[in-house]
């Protein structure tokens, strides 16, 4: 029987859940995600979120209804998932890599799922030291949205090497960006910062410009959804601003993802497809037990859930592959497979 655990992910057999992230961190609550049904309303309202994290559930999801469903369905159910969640490319790879194992059969795809699940905890773990190399005694870190082990199956990405010099001993602050509209690092980061005994302190995405001003920042890391054959990338809305701030003050900015999350296929930024979401998510916030509004019902709102920063503005980029400084993107070194 198929048995995985990850902090926000578990399988048993053919029964998958998932810890529901927007209740988190006021409630712990597990939900089924074995249906395509179940694993889509979940991730269209971010329960399961995570760049990462969207890949491999949606992988493990497909296999299991391979288990039971006649091969002919088998694309459609692919393509449905796929369009769930446009911009983050571990998604695509995922599908991808479950798509060519279609002709071997649903026992192939469970292993394929599996290994994906187990090769994600690696590369977390590689880029998490990678990136805590970078990460100097007494270093105060701003980072954005939420990369940890709960968008993950490993010990995350940026967060991951916040833990990873945390072991090292290294007595680093980290600026938690709260991450308006869904507040996933007022919520989660917060939440994973104590778990993980990092000190921390929350601020308003607002605050980051006087925090930098201030000489608070020493280094920015953030992860990303999609890094682009030119290095250009698309993360979390705010990052691209905190791009422009760090490049302004002179602060060191980096990039924590997994060879995964990088798209040889999208040539720049501009083609990365951002997803628009539902008004209402700027309108007021769903506090975890019920909606809070404060904005005008009807008041117009743009809100799209990421936004691109461009190449130019990020100091290295950190894989599992490796660190990769502009000369390395412009050579395409960040492309090459393990
Ligand atoms: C390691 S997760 C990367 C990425 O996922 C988050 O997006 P979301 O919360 O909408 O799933 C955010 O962009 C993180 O940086």
């Amino acid at each position: 029987m198929l048995e995985l655990n990850a902090r926000s992910l578990r399988v048993q057999g053919e029964r998958i859940v998932y810890l529901d992230q927007t209740l988190l961190p006021q409630q712990e609550a597990w939900f089924s995600c074995s249906t395509p049904e179940l694993w889509q309303d979940a991730v269209r309202k971010l329960a399961i979120r995570g760049a990462p994290l969207i890949g491999l559930s949606a992988a493990l999801v497909l296999a299991q209804y391979a288990q039971h469903h006649a091969p002919e369905t088998w694309q459609a159910v692919s393509d449905r998932l796929r369009a769930t969640r446009p911009t983050a490319v571990n998604l695509m790879y995922c599908l991808d890599a479950m798509e060519a194992c279609f002709s071997a059969g649903p026992s192939r795809m469970i292993e394929r799922a599996a290994e994906l699940f187990m090769e994600d905890r690696a590369l977390c773990q590689r880029m998490a030291e990678r990136g805590a190399d970078l990460l100097a005694e007494g270093d105060r870190i701003l980072t954005h949205c939420n990369t940890g082990a709960l968008a993950t199956a490993g010990v995350g990405t940026a967060i991951g090497a916040f833990a990873v010099a945390q072991q090292r001993g290294r007595n680093i602050t980290v600026y938690v960006d709260e991450t308006r509209p869904l507040l996933q690092g007022g919520r989660l980061t917060a939440w994973e910062m104590a778990d993980l005994g990092i000190r921390h302190q929350l601020v308003c995405d607002s605050m980051a410009a006087s925090l930098m001003a201030a000489g608070k920042v020493d280094k920015v890391m953030v992860g990303a959804d999609r890094i682009c054959a030119n290095g250009d990338f698309a993360n979390k809305v705010g990052t691209y601003m905190l791009a422009v701030l760090a490049h302004h003050h002179g602060i060191p900015f980096y990039v924590v993802a997994p060879y995964t999350t990088v798209d040889p296929n999208t040539a720049r930024g501009s083609d990365i497809p951002i997803e628009q979401r539902d008004p209402n998510e700027v309108r007021g916030v769903a506090g975890a037990f019920g909606a809070v509004q404060w904005a005008p019902a009807d008041a117009p709102v743009w809100n799209p859930a990421f936004d691109v920063t461009p190449a130019s503005l990020v100091s290295a980029w950190v894989l599992d592959t490796g660190v990769f400084d502009a000369a390395a993107i412009a050579r395409g070194e960040h492309i090459v497979r393990p």
